[in-house]
Parts: C-alpha cells; structure tokens; sequence
C-alpha cells in the first residue's frame, strides 16, 4: 500500500523494535508507533491500534519475538502466548499465530530462539500478502463478468468494516479483489458501511479506498438493504474473523444483517478468507466466543470538529445502558461463496479444502 508515494506493510521490523500504524488515529491522522515489548504489543491489539484477523495474527507472532528477546526459555514463552491469546477472543488466526510461533521456537536450541523468531514472524508476514494476493486475483475472477454485464456502469461492490491492507499486513483480503478490479482497468464502486460502533469503514476502509483512488461511498450501517432493493448493489463481499468446518462466517457486527439482505434480493455474498482463517477444530459458528467490548464504544463518537479538532461526544441518554458485541455469525446457507487464496470454495466444498492443505 503506497501513503504519499511510499510503501507501506500494516506491520514491520525495525532493527530490535516492531513499528506499527497507529490505526486509532486514522483517518485524521497518519502515525507509526514502536514497539520494544511483548506488553506494548498486547495493549496495540487490545486497544485495536492494530486489528483486522490477519494482522492480529502478524501482531501476535511479532509480540513472540519481542517477549523473545527478554527471555526465550520455555516458561516465558508460553507465558508471552498467554497474555497475547488473552488480548482478543474471536479472530482465530490470534491463537493459530502463537501455536506456530511456540512450536517453531520451542523446536530450537535456547540461544537461536531469539534471532529465529524474527525469521519465523516475518515468514508468516509474508504469507498472508501472498495469500492476500492470491485472494484478490481469485475475485477479480468474480467482478470480471460483472463489469462485462454492465458496460456503461460502475460495478458497485457492498463491503463491511475494514478488510483491507489496514486489516492485513499488507493487499486485504475483502478488499483485494476490488483493488485488482481497480488495477485492471474494471470500473468498481464500494459502498463502505460506516460500521459503528468503531466506525472502521467510514475511518479505515474509506481512507485506503481514498489512498489507492478507488470510488466509493461511505453509507450509514442502515442503507445497504435499502441500496440492494433498489438494484445498487452487485456483489458483497466482506472479510471474517473466523470460519467454522461448516462454512459459517464469523465478522464484524451487522455482517449478518447485511447476508440476509443479500439473500433476500438474490445479491451473491462472498466472504474473502485466508486459510489461517479457518478454524478447522469447529464445528459450527455457535462455538464462536463473541468479543464484547465497553459499552463506552456504542455510548460515544469520536470524530473532527470543523476547526481540525478531535472530540469525543456522548450521543446517549446518561441513563441508558449499552451494549457491544463486536462480531455476529452468518449461517453457512447465506454464503455464495469464500474466496481463498486457494480459490473459490462454497461452504459444502470446504472439506475438500481442508484436505488438499
Ligand atoms: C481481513 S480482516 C477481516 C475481519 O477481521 C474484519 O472484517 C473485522 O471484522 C475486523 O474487526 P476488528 O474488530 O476491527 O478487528
């Protein structure tokens, strides 16, 4: 991802320390912070400086090599896991990140784990960007007839909260068909789901569209069945957090809401998703530990002033309880389709899947 002409990962080394973008502060403005610690590295992802399944996962593996640097003996590692497991509970490539990174390091002599882990972090760094590559080539194969269909327009793509390169550490994967679509030279328009209670695709997926030159519009969580029934939606396509054996679709809340919309008007609804993804141990999403975090993310908002300020306001009664439950489950029957890096599997054909891996 390019930000004023220079590239950018979500997510990377530098010498002994671990930089990040500061995702909180976007889109007003663009920072990097650096990490010397594996406690540092807990409070970027439980305060979702970093977010979004792959990078939690990259984040993860990079919190291993920070806690490494202390102290790499076995008691510490697994330590350093725990606390890094304890950050976030739905993404499941978290918990597939540490297994890894233990089992790698824990496989090596005491006094290589230190250097190593860094090799092992970046190796699964560089995966996800390949698999998100391949992601998006295996979507544009989705947009492409779509954009044949309709010569004299745009094709309009529905996508919810950020399941971009900010998500990933770097291409996306919701978002990397259409940023292939786009490159292609294919007309593309996102609707992008402000996605409150955190707002991360008015705040995160509208800013990167901005940055790569991508139309789109930023429409009110409640638009998008009033925007399908009236034939301004072709596709949608989301991220995940987690998918089950079954082809259910964990996601950002409202994810769900927007699946049954689809399926009413007959609208395919893809779900983009990197094999570290899936979590092959589940049988179905019910099993699925739902994030619930502070009420205060549904009780206030945070944005601009029209001087350049930030504010942040209550838009509640003082009286009112709130509730946040950060992710919802849609069932495997309303699923067209998950695009992975492998190719395009229906939820029935993830078993097939699940054995050429
Ligand atoms: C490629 S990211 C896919 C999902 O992780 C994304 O859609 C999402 O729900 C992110 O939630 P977040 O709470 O911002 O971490």
């Amino acid at each position: 991802m390019k930000i004023n002409h220079q590239h950018y990962r979500s997510i990377w080394r530098d010498a002994q320390s671990v930089r990040i973008i500061d995702q909180t502060r976007l889109p007003f403005a663009f920072a990097v912070e650096r990490l010397h610690t594996h406690e540092q590295m807990c409070h970027a992802i439980r305060s979702m400086q970093v977010r979004g399944a792959p990078l939690i996962g990259a984040a993860a593996a990079y919190g291993m090599v920070l806690g490494c640097q202390q102290q790499a003996d076995e008691q510490t590692l697994q330590n350093v896991a725990a606390q890094l497991l304890a950050t976030r509970p739905t993404a499941v490539n978290l918990a597939w990140a540490l297994q890894r990174m233990l089992q790698q390091l824990l496989a090596l002599p005491l006094e290589q784990r230190a250097q190593v882990a860094w090799a092992l972090a970046l190796a699964i760094a560089d995966e996800d960007v390949a698999q998100n590559q391949a992601i998006g080539q295996h979507g544009l194969a989705l947009i492409q007839p779509l954009a044949t269909a309709h010569p004299q327009r745009a094709v309009n793509i529905l996508t919810h909260c950020n399941a971009g390169w900010l998500a990933t550490v770097d291409g996306g994967t919701a978002l990397a068909p259409i940023y292939a679509a786009h490159d292609a030279g294919l007309s593309v328009h996102v609707w992008v789901d402000e996605t409150r209670p955190r707002n991360q695709g008015a705040s995160l997926t509208a800013w990167e569209l901005a940055q790569h030159g991508v139309p789109h519009t930023v429409i009110s969580d409640n638009a998008g069945g009033h925007l399908m029934q009236h034939g301004q939606v072709d596709m949608v396509i989301v991220g995940a957090d987690r998918v089950t054996r079954n082809g259910d679709v964990c996601n950002k809340i409202g994810t769900y809401l927007k699946a049954l919309a689809a399926h009413d008007q007959h609208i395919p609804f893809y779900t983009a998703v990197p094999t570290p993804t899936i979590d092959w141990q589940l049988a179905e999403g019910a099993g699925i530990a739902i994030e619930m975090r502070d009420a205060d993310e549904v009780a206030y908002m945070q944005g601009q002033d029209d001087q350049g300020q930030l504010q942040r306001l209550r838009v509640i009664p003082h009286e009112s309880p709130a509730l946040n439950p950060a992710f919802d489950v849609t069932p495997a029957r309303l699923v067209s389709g998950l695009i992975t890096e492998r190719g395009i599997v229906t939820p029935q054909q993830l078993p097939t899947l699940e054995a050429s891996l």
